[in-house]
Parts: structure tokens; sequence; C-alpha cells
């Protein structure tokens, strides 16, 4: 750029409150501010917020407590008296505990006869089963004694007895043999068997065989005893009082835990994928970055705000894991649990930032979410229910493939690892003897362990699967982490966004990228302006106004060195990658230069290609081709240094609904880098000068549409900027502010270049130092808004009223003494004539100075001399009042538009006619505006320029 200083450098910049900083202060800095912002969002968004790291885990852990709690009320159900089943020998007991000491039968009565029959039953069931015969025991009667071996049959009482000690010392008795023996004959033999049903519900005699055994040697005891005598038999079975383990084992945590963990997790996931596409749609992220900010510091600030979301949703589930007393919790270390929460957290994470490079629409974005959902869901619901199933796809033997894609996904990480928590704490039920067997818990070390043999489950083929260490877990955890921010990283840059910016696909090969290159041209500004200058379309010079010309010229003049040069710049849009006949051409090889201290406005018609221009300009649109030097940065290749010096006002307000005004001053003020002592006075005068001060407290989302476009041009004045680019800034605003407005932007112009699109003449016309009118993407003129007028305007219009009966005299006066003088309009003693635009005719400027001369009579200040005699010392008698006013800038714009568009034209939806109509309403306006005042010196001060307007009053 050392070449352009030589040509006369720009004007330096003022002095500032912008910190000179280095890379990584700019980014801590940035970092602090968009941390505090996003804070503060998390702050006002409560409700979101609490969902998100409270509400969430507690729901979701509240559901599983209460489907626990059901689970164990159902396996705690007493049934004190099971119903009666009428049916037709058998292995030693087991105790309470494996290796228990237990009581194999116990029956009653103990009359000879009785005691007969259990022995004849006990030798014969020895000889069946091959195992020592059950001894008869001395007779119990206390309830509480407690066996010491394994006893064989013990008689007692009576069979309220067998019932009390079995409610006494639960799952201490095999069985209980009641006999009535009725007096015959013939003999009714009737016993009962206290049977323990759980053992066929529990799969350890699925088919009874043990109770038909008992019963067929029982009835066997009773032939051979009572042989000869008639007898029947009557049988009846009933089951042991049902009395549940005193612990309970968590199967509801374990099959149910991965789906509802998962379904807490998707919250934060959802609402991030919600809440950064929502930025981007709503281009609040690209208002940022257009005030500078990294988008390194963009994507650290997210992530760090809701890692902080993530963290403290773990907590919260850990701790209510351990409230609610699940094993899971209780028996696991505690960094375990939250740091298997925590990194499944930033594996999901970082999964939604990198779908959110791929959509720019909230609603999109919200759609994948949910699709992610039900695939985790099903995952989590369906895979990991079970060591079973879950194990299995962690097994070597079972798809490698399947397996090598499915560790992408953090939630099938998280299943494996809550999975092996679960195994190591939920301990089971031992179905032999309904006891609660502990699990041996999950230490820090358990971490490393490969999964022992009797925690796996075992599959039809008598194999168990090949489960790898619960860290490799983690490890994926961590591996999905990286892999995740990488892409976001990558796509981020080189997914084109809505404008159409993106990155070379081998950016990060790039030296420029990493700051170690020259960012830009490798020639210099002047070598760059001679070869635009070739490229310089000549076409469009055979029709082209004279001034677009000069200003075309001026921009491509090597030894002339405005503030801001733009050359060739050419914006087309297409729909597909060939060009098309149809393609947009929005902008057509625009060439213009600004100068520091001057504000450019810029007119045209909807669609002329104002808003492209400035897109580009403010580095939101990439050009087609040309490019644009602003203090000799192109805004092609050096848009980050050019953001430092450039402010943006957008056309549509880019503001968060949820912060303050003062909040989105001390942001971008922050983000420019402004000192931080000067950020009070910087949001009492901005504020103050754009009258937002008093509601400075109030969130920008209860703002009228007026005061947002009041905050958002306030913005883009933030940090000194040397460039401002205001798009429709004053639209919506009532005169009163928008006459705030327009002092503040006439102060604030000075040593800065404005850009300012706009609809409204009289705006261009206050502000504007110079104006350009565009039309189908060309500029069509440009000058100051006299120069415009006195170029493209009708020149000046004289409205003189008589008395109707002296119109002809008048009419008579006026064609002698200015035959130049056109009349447009008669009626009624209202005669308005037509003064043609001068261009440059000295003659013509001098009848009209001459005309109004005569009008106003001799002048009644000492020493002016008298132009015009006439017969009355206050002008022509005939004349009751007249007026002259200049082209107004409106009339000007609808004619540069009418003359561009010979055809019509679609912007406005009329034809020329209607222009034409237009035009005519406007000179009945000018003329009734001219007339309007009562004064007879012209009030100069009334218009913005003096010589638009002046009228003279005549007293009859
Ligand atoms: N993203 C886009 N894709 C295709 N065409 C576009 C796109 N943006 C703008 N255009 C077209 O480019 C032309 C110029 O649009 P632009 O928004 O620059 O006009 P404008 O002068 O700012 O209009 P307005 O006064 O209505 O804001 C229009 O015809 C518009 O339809």
């Amino acid at each position: 750029m050392a070449e352009m200083s030589s040509a006369g450098a720009p004007t330096a910049m003022p002095s500032s409150t912008i910190e000179k900083r280095n890379w990584f202060s700019t980014f801590g800095n940035q970092l602090f501010i968009m941390l505090k912002r996003n804070t503060i969002l998390q702050i006002r968004y409560t409700k979101s917020t609490l969902s998100q790291t409270v509400l969430a885990p507690f729901i979701f852990m509240l559901l599983l407590f209460i489907l626990q709690k059901a689970d164990h009320a159902n396996q705690k159900k007493s049934v004190y008296n099971p119903a009666e089943a009428p049916l037709q020998g058998v292995y030693g007991c087991q105790g309470a505990e494996e290796g228990d000491p237990c009581i194999n039968i116990m029956y009653t009565p103990a009359s000879p006869e009785i005691n007969n029959i259990m022995t004849t039953f006990a030798t014969k069931n020895a000889e069946r089963t091959e195992q020592p015969a059950f001894a008869t025991e001395a007779a119990l009667s206390d309830v509480s004694f407690l066996p010491r071996t394994a006893m064989g049959m013990v008689p007692v009482a009576n069979s309220q007895f067998i019932y009390d000690y079995a409610l006494y010392n639960p799952n201490t008795t095999a069985w209980g043999i009641t006999f009535t023996d009725i007096a015959g004959p013939p003999r009714n033999v009737a016993y009962q068997v206290w049977y323990n049903s759980t053992n066929a519900a529990n799969g350890t005699d699925i088919y009874g065989q043990q109770l038909v055994a008992i019963m067929r040697g029982l009835d066997e005891a009773i032939i051979s005893v009572l042989n000869n005598q008639p007898t029947t038999l009557a049988v009846t079975l009933k089951d042991w009082p049902l009395i549940p383990p005193k612990t309970l084992s968590d199967t509801i945590i374990q099959n149910l835990g991965p789906v509802f963990f998962f379904c807490s997790e998707m919250v934060i996931f959802i609402n991030v994928l919600n809440l950064i596409v929502t930025e981007k749609e709503l281009k609040l992220r690209h208002g940022m970055e257009m005030m500078g900010l990294k988008s390194s510091v963009y994507w650290v600030s997210h992530f760090l705000s809701n890692s902080l979301l993530v963290l403290v949703g773990a907590f919260v589930t850990a701790i209510f894991g351990l409230i609610f007393g699940f094993f899971a919790f209780k028996e696991t270390n505690f960094g375990v649990i939250i740091f298997t929460f925590f990194l499944f957290g930033e594996g999901m994470l970082m999964l939604a930032f990198f779908i959110t490079t791929l959509v720019r629409k909230a609603r999109v974005a919200i759609l994948i979410g949910i699709f992610v959902f039900i695939i985790g869901l099903l995952f989590e619901s369906f895979v990991f229910s079970s060591s079973f199933v879950g194990y299995i796809w962690w097994d070597e033997g079972t798809s490698p493939t399947a397996w090598k894609i499915l560790i992408f996904f953090p939630f099938f990480n998280f299943g494996k690892m809550f999975l092996d928590i679960t195994t190591y704490t939920t301990g089971r039920l031992d179905t032999l003897t309904n006891t609660f067997i502990p699990g041996p818990g999950f230490a820090w070390s358990t971490l490393f362990q490969s999964l022992p043999n009797d925690l796996r489950p075992t599959y039809g083929s008598g194999s168990t699967p090949d489960v790898p260490p619960p860290i490799d877990s983690w490890r994926f955890l961590l591996m999905n982490m990286l892999f995740y921010g990488v892409l976001t990283w990558y796509f981020d840059c080189v997914i084109p966004d809505e404008f159409g910016w993106s990155l070379k696909p081998w950016f990060f090969l790039t030296p420029e990228y990493w700051g170690l290159g020259r960012r830009g041209k490798s020639q210099g500004a002047l070598d760059w302006l001679r070869r635009e200058k070739k490229n310089s379309n000549t076409e469009i010079a055979t029709d082209e106004d004279k001034d677009v010309r000069d200003e075309r010229l001026r921009a491509l003049d090597e030894a002339y060195n405005p503030a801001v040069r733009i050359v060739n710049l050419r914006k087309v849009y297409s729909n597909g990658i060939v060009r098309k006949k149809h393609d947009k051409v929005a902008v057509k090889d625009l060439c213009i230069s600004f100068e520091e201290g001057k504000l450019l406005a810029l007119l045209g018609q909807n669609g002329a290609g104002k808003s492209t221009s400035m897109n580009i300009l403010s580095g939101l649109t990439p050009a087609t081709s040309g490019d644009a030097l602003m203090y000799n940065y192109s805004v092609r290749s050096q848009m980050p240094e050019i953001r430092n010096i450039m402010g943006v006002c957008p056309q549509h307000d880019i503001l968060f609904d949820d912060l303050t005004a003062e909040e989105h001053v001390r942001l971008y003020a922050g983000l420019k880098g402004v000192r931080k002592d000067t950020w009070d006075t910087l949001v009492e005068d901005r504020l103050t000068a754009v009258r937002l001060w008093k509601v400075r407290k109030q969130r920008a989302g209860t703002y009228s549409g007026g005061m947002k476009r009041r905050l958002s041009l306030v913005i883009s004045t933030i940090g000194d900027p040397k460039i401002i680019f205001m798009d429709e800034p004053t639209t919506g605003m009532d005169p009163v502010n928008r006459r705030h407005v327009w002092e503040f932007v006439e102060k604030f112009k000075k040593g800065r270049v404005i850009v300012l699109t706009t609809h409204s003449m009289e705006e261009a016309d206050v502000l504007g130092d110079r104006i350009a009118i565009m039309a189908h993407g060309r500029m069509r003129a440009i000058g100051t808004s006299i120069s415009l007028k006195s170029q493209h305007g009708s020149g000046y219009r004289v409205s003189i009223i008589v008395d109707p009966e002296n119109s002809e005299l008048a009419k008579r006066k006026i064609a002698e003494m200015v035959p130049s003088a056109v009349l447009e309009d008669d009626s009624a003693g209202a005669l308005l004539y037509q003064f043609p635009a001068p261009h440059g005719n000295a003659g013509k400027q001098s009848d009209l100075a001459a005309f109004i001369g005569y009008l106003e009579g001799p002048s009644s200040e000492p020493g002016a001399p008298d132009i015009v005699k006439d017969d009355d010392q206050n002008g022509p008698w005939w004349v009751k009042a007249w007026g002259i006013s200049q082209t107004t800038l409106e009339e000007v714009f609808l004619r540069l538009i009418r003359n561009a568009n010979p055809q019509g034209y679609s912007g406005y939806e009329q034809n020329n006619q209607q222009v034409d109509s237009q035009l005519d309403l406007l000179r009945r306006r000018s003329l009734r505006s001219s007339l309007s005042r009562p004064t007879r010196r012209p009030n100069a001060g009334a218009s913005s320029n003096p010589v638009v307007q002046e009228s003279g009053y005549k007293k009859s």
C-alpha cells in the first residue's frame, strides 16, 4: 500500500479510543465479551437455562426413580395367603444365602405312623436321589431357632408352627408337610405340601419336578406304611408366605437409564442447534462479525458457555442420582459419573455445532435434531437396555465395520459406558435364594479393567462377549469432541453462507489463513488499479451521464487518492454454477470514489442494487468481479482489516431481542476493542444523541421499529469507524427523531466516509454532500443536490396570482419581458411559468433574476440597485402574490428513473405515463407550497437550500 501513499495518502485516522492489541489479546478480550453476552442471555433465558441444567436432569431422574420404585413395589408385594392348587422326591435344601444352613422338610404331626411314613419317604427318596437320606431331627418348638447345618426332617407341633417359622425365618425351610389323618375305614390320608413357587417362576424348577417328586415319594411311603388298608389320598399344595429380600437390584436404571439420560442431554443439544442456527438466520452472527468479531471467538465462546451448562447438568444428574439412592450413582466413583456425563454432553455439543454448519434455517436444524434424537433413542432403548444386547455391539466378532461407524456417535459410546457402570453396580437378585447380591462397584481403577467374566452376559452357545475396558468409551467420547470440532471448523469455512462467502476447500493449506503470508494481492494497489482500468467496461460509456463518466475516470485515476475507491464492482446472482441468461446482474461495473468528511447518499428504485452494493462493500456478499479499496485495504481479500475501520447499519435490524440498548453498545464496544474507560461516556453520548438514553435499560425486543433503527445506527458508529455504511437508516422513524438522527449523522461524518442509502429525497437532500442515483445496477447520475437539480431538473417555476380580469395583461407583459418563460398552467388567475434549466446558460439565468427583481419591485434596502422600474413601488400592480420554486430532488429522481426505464419498470410496477402524472402532481404541489407563505421577503431558512423555494406577497 506504500504506492498509494506516495500518491497522497488519505488523511490519517483521528486519535481513537481503540486499544492496539495483538492477536491473543484481541481474542481474549472478544472472548470475555462474548462470554459475558452469552451469560447475560442465559440469565435472561432463565427458563431455558434451568430446563437444560436442572429441570431436564431432575425430571428424567425423577421418572426413573418413580419407575424404579414401582418395580420395587411390585417385587416387594407380599402374598400372605397364596391360592391352593390340587396336584400330584427331592434334593438337599439351600439357605437364605448360598451355603447357609437350612431345613429340608418340616412336618406335622409327629405321630408314630407319620414318623414312619416320613422315614419310609426319606429312605426311598435317598435311593432315588443317590444322596444321603434326610435324617429325622429332634422336634422343634421355638420359631426363632436357627439351623446350624443342613437339617433333614424336623417334626413340629402343628401347621401353624410351620407357617410362623417360615414367616420368622424366610428362605430357611425348603418343604413343609401337614398331614391330616382321618380315622376310617377307609383311611383318608390328606396332606398339604408347602412349596416355594418362586422356584417355578424363576426357572429353578420350571416344570415343578421337585414338587411332583416329593408328592410321589410321600404317596409311596403312605401306601407302603398303610399296606392292605383301604385308603384314599388327598393332596393340596400351598406356597410359602412370600417375603421379599430386604434389598432389590435397580433393574430399571440399568434398563432405562441410558434412554432417560440421553433424553436429558438432548435438551441442551436441541437448544444449541436452535440457538446457533437462529443467530445465523437472523444474521446476528454476521452482525457481530461485521463489527470485528473473530469467528474463532464466536465458536469458543459458545463452546465454553454451553460446556458450563453441560457440566452443571452432569453435577445435577450425579447429585440427584445420589439423593434418589440409585446403585449406579452410589456405588460409582463420583469423578467417573461426572466425567461420563460431561464427556457425553460435550460429544453431543460438538455434534450439534457440526450440524449447525450444514443448515441455515432453525426449522431445518430442529428437524435434524429430532432425527438424531429418534436414532439415539432407538439405540439407547434397544441396544443398551441390557448387557445382553449392549455388549454384542462391542464384541470384536460381531461387526467391526458397524462398530467403527457407531463409535462416531456419542450416544453409542455413552450407552456402553453407562452399561459398564450399571453392570458393576446394579447387583442382582439370586434367583435360587431370592436374595440380593450387590455388584462389585465402579472404582476409578475399574475404568482400566476388562469386564470380569461373571459380569458378562452368556449367549446361547455359552460364549461371552469380548468387551473393551470402560476407559475406551471415554477415549471415543473425546475423539467425538475433537472429530466434530474439526468438522465444525472446516465446514464453517467451506460451506458458503447465505451471502455466498466461503473459503476454498484447501484453505488450511494456505499460509494466508494462518496469518503467515501476505493477505490479498501480491501486486501493489496501483498495479491492481491499472489492471482494473484495462478491464473497465467501455460498453457502458456510450449512454453514460457526463458526471457518472467523470466519476468513473476519477475512480480509475492513479494520481487521485480517495479514502474509498470502488472500481468495476459487479455482482451477478446466479442460480447455478453455469452462468445463465437470466442470471440477475444486481450491480454493473460500479466505479465511484469517496472522500473523508463527506456523505454520499445513494438513491435508487427498489431493486436498483443499492443494498447489494452496500453488502459487497461491508463484506456481507462477495463481488463477482471488481474490487474496492478502503484506506488501501481490498474488500476482496482484506475484509478483517477493513472491519476494524468500518461500521455498518444494515437494512434489517440485527439486534438481540434480549439485550438492552446499553448492553448492545457495550457488547460492540468490546468487540471493536474500544478502551473500557470510555464505555460509559460512549453509552451516554450515543444513546442521548439518538434519544434512547431513557430506555437504555429496556430490552431491544420491546423497542418500536424506529427505536430499533436508531439503536442499529448507534451500533454502526461504535469504535471510531472510518467508513460507515447506512442502509436506509431512518426507515420507520417519526419526523422528530429523524431530524435528531440527521443532526447526529451530520456531526459524526467529520473525518469519516459515510455512504447512506435512502428512499427519502428529503434525507438525501439534507445529508448528502453528494447524491448518486442508481437504476438497474448502474449509476445514472451523481453530484451535489444543486448540480443534480440543475443538470436533470426542469429549472425554476414561478407562480403568479392575479385577478382573473388582469390575467391577459399579465401574460402579455411576462411574454414581452421573458420570452423564454413557458406558461404551464393558467386557471382563474393562477399562472404557472416554467423557466428552463439554465445548464450554464448565463443569459437565461439573468432573465430569471431580472424577472424576480421585477416582481419584487425596487429594493427597500439602501444602495441596492433597482433592476426594473415599474409603476408600483412594490412591484407590478397586477400581481397579487407570487412564488418561485426549483425542481425538487424527487422530480429529478423520477425523471432519471423514467429515462432509465424507457419501457416502464417493474420495480415500481407502473409505467412512464404514471410517472408523468406523478411529475405533474409534484409540479402542482410546488405551486401550492410556493404560495403558501404570506411574507413579502423570502424565508430562506425554511428550506435546506435557499434557492429552492422563495415567495413574495403583494399587498392589494
Ligand atoms: N440473494 C439474492 N439472490 C438473487 N437475487 C438477488 C439477491 N439479492 C438481491 N437480488 C436481486 O438483486 C437486485 C438488487 O437488489 P438490492 O437488494 O440490491 O436492491 P435495492 O436497491 O437495495 O432495493 P431496495 O430499495 O428495495 O432495498 C434485485 O433485483 C434483487 O431481486
